[in-house]
């Protein structure tokens, strides 16, 4: 066989991803075996919580941070060699901005240090800010900038583009266009990946989600088998202890209303005929906490999945 030859590396590889820091109450754990495989040309959300490791998992894939273990790959290729060829761009929340130039003059600046001759006026144009050229950068709004941080990204022609909540400061007009230079760079073969807290734009945007939560995977599909993962009679539910967390599982399997109990770390997933009695049992009969009926959608499958009780001492797990 030599498939192994002709089928091209997927667009991004991440296999047992672990990201340590240190700090003052001990080492954090950011990312926590993260497994990721995003195909070329596919649009992904990653969607989680506040402190669930996107930003960590993004830095990696960027290269602007090591991996405590684990691997990335880019194409088939270590981080820093697919971005030093200028296949990988970025939308990144903050820095990255000269307040005293001009939105046209920062990506004609662009343009230049990527070696490309010609007008910036294409790119200015597809992110939507080609009235904004004369502007100086310190007077353009929030979500004026993200779309100038857009069109920088889009100079380099990258295959994958990797974006931090890029909507974030801007207009209901501006994610409109936003949205629609992405899917149209997507449809022409172009990868893009991008965190993002809004449960709206990631079922509208993107062909998959993924949910992270405690810096691992615990959701990954197309944006309808997420939601129907939790849909209505998705019942989820916390049980800290290993033991008690067996020992409800197995008394949540005797019962005739239930149809599957999934594990996700410390969240029990249980699959249901009649959610309410499931609710009932887990709250007056067992140890769980954190007891969610999850609604038919993504922000159902989002509480259901992702919620954590706030542990005791802070740490991160
Ligand atoms: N440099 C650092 N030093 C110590 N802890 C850090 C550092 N960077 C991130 N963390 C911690 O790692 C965890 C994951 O943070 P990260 O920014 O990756 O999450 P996130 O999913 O991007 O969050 P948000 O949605 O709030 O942007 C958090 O608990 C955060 O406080």
């Amino acid at each position: 066989m030599t498939s192994n030859l002709t089928t091209p590396a997927p667009a991004l590889l991440l296999r047992g991803l672990r990201k340590e820091y240190a700090s003052a109450g001990g080492p954090v754990r950011a990312v926590d075996g993260l497994d990721l495989e995003v195909a070329r040309g596919e649009v992904v959300a990653v969607l989680g919580p506040n402190g669930a490791g996107k930003t960590s998992t993004i830095d990696m894939v960027l290269g602007l941070s090591a991996p405590t273990s684990g691997t990335v790959q880019v194409f088939g290729a270590d981080p820093a060699d697919v971005i030093a060829a200028g296949r990988v761009a970025a939308v990144l929340q903050t820095g990255g901005l000269l307040r005293d130039i001009t939105v046209g003059e920062t990506v004609a600046l662009t343009a230049a240090l990527f070696g490309r001759a010609g007008s910036p006026r294409p790119y200015l144009e597809r992110a939507g800010i080609a009235d904004l050229a004369g502007r100086r950068v310190g007077a353009c709004s929030g979500g004026q900038q993200q779309r100038l941080r857009f069109a920088m990204a889009l100079v380099g022609e990258p295959d994958l583009l990797l974006l931090d909540e890029p909507t974030t400061g801007m207009d209901v007009a501006g994610r409109r266009a936003f949205w629609a230079a992405i899917r149209a760079d997507a449809a022409a073969g172009r990868t893009v990946v991008f965190a993002t807290h809004d449960l709206q734009e990631a079922d509208t945007y993107a062909d998959r989600v993924v949910l992270v939560s405690q810096g691992r995977v615990v959701a990954d599909g197309p944006t309808a088998d997420v939601k129907s993962l939790a849909s209505g009679r998705t019942v989820g539910a916390r049980v800290d202890d290993a033991g008690e967390r067996a020992d409800v599982t197995a008394r949540l399997r005797a019962l005739d209303v239930v149809d599957a109990v999934d594990q996700r770390g410390a969240r029990l997933l249980v699959r249901t005929s009649d959610s309410d009695l499931v609710a009932r049992f887990l709250l007056t009969q067992t140890v769980a906490s954190d007891v969610e009926v999850a609604g038919d959608n993504l922000e159902g499958a989002f509480v259901a999945l992702t919620t954590t009780a706030p542990t005791t001492d802070g740490a991160h797990r």
